[in-house]
């Protein structure tokens, strides 16, 4: 078996699908998960103005929706948490996102203060951070925020993680990449976007340039620019599909370098890392 073909089975991408399928897959998986766990109120995910997340966003508020209709009940809510560091340049398209999702509950959480007295700490100790390191712990501060929300709502933290970021290890670990339920995991980015127009999103926001949106030095930049291949590549890739010589090194490149972000942490007797 070649290394795409591997890669393919793990990560569960198919090379066809059918949007309304795939949009009750992952609207009863997170149903399921809810009534399996009756402890559960529901599930919180930050809303950055991008794909992902107004993607994984409404579908979280449409199974809740469905829960507490079918239940005639009024216990299950979707908490949409507004993480910007100080001004997000991109506010815009969070506001939109938002007026899309229809959450139960918004929060919004200034990051800044958090990640500034980090970094100001860390300074003090003796250790400067770059700005690259900065924008992880960024991510790890808008996880960190998620969790105490979740925790004092009996709610479960949604990630946003798909074939074409754990392909490549995009995303910081232990920040964006932790969470409880990935509820988009299995689907490339193309078919990500298949879903949002199929569930009539506003097309800005469904055709917006991927971005992690991490660095001070460069806000915005794109994902494309960082990882030096485009998901189109990338999703031709997941769908088995020929690329080039090029993108094949580098798309395989980021996998073997990220291969410790799709573990657990290491023990003795693990030998994915050899
Ligand atoms: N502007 C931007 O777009 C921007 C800015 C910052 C980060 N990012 C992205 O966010 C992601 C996170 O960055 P990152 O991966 O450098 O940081 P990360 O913190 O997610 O992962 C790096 C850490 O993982 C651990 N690690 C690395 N290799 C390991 C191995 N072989 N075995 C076990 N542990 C290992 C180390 O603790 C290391 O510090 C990247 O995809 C990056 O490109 C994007
Ligand atoms: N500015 C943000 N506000 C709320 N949530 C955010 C923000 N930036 C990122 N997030 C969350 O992190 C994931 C991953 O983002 P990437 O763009 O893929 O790095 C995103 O889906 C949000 O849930
Ligand atoms: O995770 P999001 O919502 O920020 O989407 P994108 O990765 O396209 O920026
Ligand atoms: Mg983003």
């Amino acid at each position: 078996m070649s290394l795409q073909q591997q890669i393919i089975k793990e990560l569960k991408v198919k090379s066809r699908i059918d949007p309304q399928e795939e949009i009750r897959i992952s609207i009863d998986f997170m149903k399921e998960y809810m009534k399996a766990h009756p402890f559960f109120n529901g599930f919180v995910l930050g809303i950055s103005g991008g794909q992902d997340s107004t993607l994984v966003g409404k579908l979280a508020q449409m199974a809740v929706d469905e829960l507490n209709e079918e239940r005639d009940v009024k216990k299950y809510k979707f908490i949409a948490v507004r993480l910007p560091y100080g001004v997000q340049k991109d506010a815009s398209d969070v506001d939109d996102a938002l007026a899309f999702i229809k959450p139960s509950v918004t929060y919004t959480v200034d990051i800044k203060p958090a990640v500034d007295a980090s970094v100001a700490s860390l300074e003090k100790a003796g250790v400067k951070i770059s700005d690259f390191t900065k924008g992880n712990e960024k991510a790890r501060e808008r996880m960190k925020a998620q969790y105490s929300i979740a925790a004092m709502h009996n709610c479960v933290v949604l990630g946003t993680d798909h074939g074409a970021e754990a392909i490549t290890g995009f995303f910081t670990k232990h920040g964006d990449g932790a969470a409880d339920l990935v509820p988009i995991f299995r689907l490339n980015k193309r078919q990500g976007r298949m879903l949002l127009k199929e569930l009539g999103c506003p097309e800005h926001l469904y055709n917006k340039i991927p971005t992690a949106d991490l660095e001070d030095a460069r806000p915005l930049l794109p994902d494309e620019v960082a990882l030096g291949v485009s998901y189109e590549d990338i999703d031709d890739y997941l769908e088995g599909k020929q690329v080039s010589p090029q993108a094949k090194n580098t798309i395989e490149a980021l996998y073997r370098k990220s291969m410790h972000k799709r573990h657990l942490p290491a023990h003795v007797f693990d030998d994915f890392w050899k």
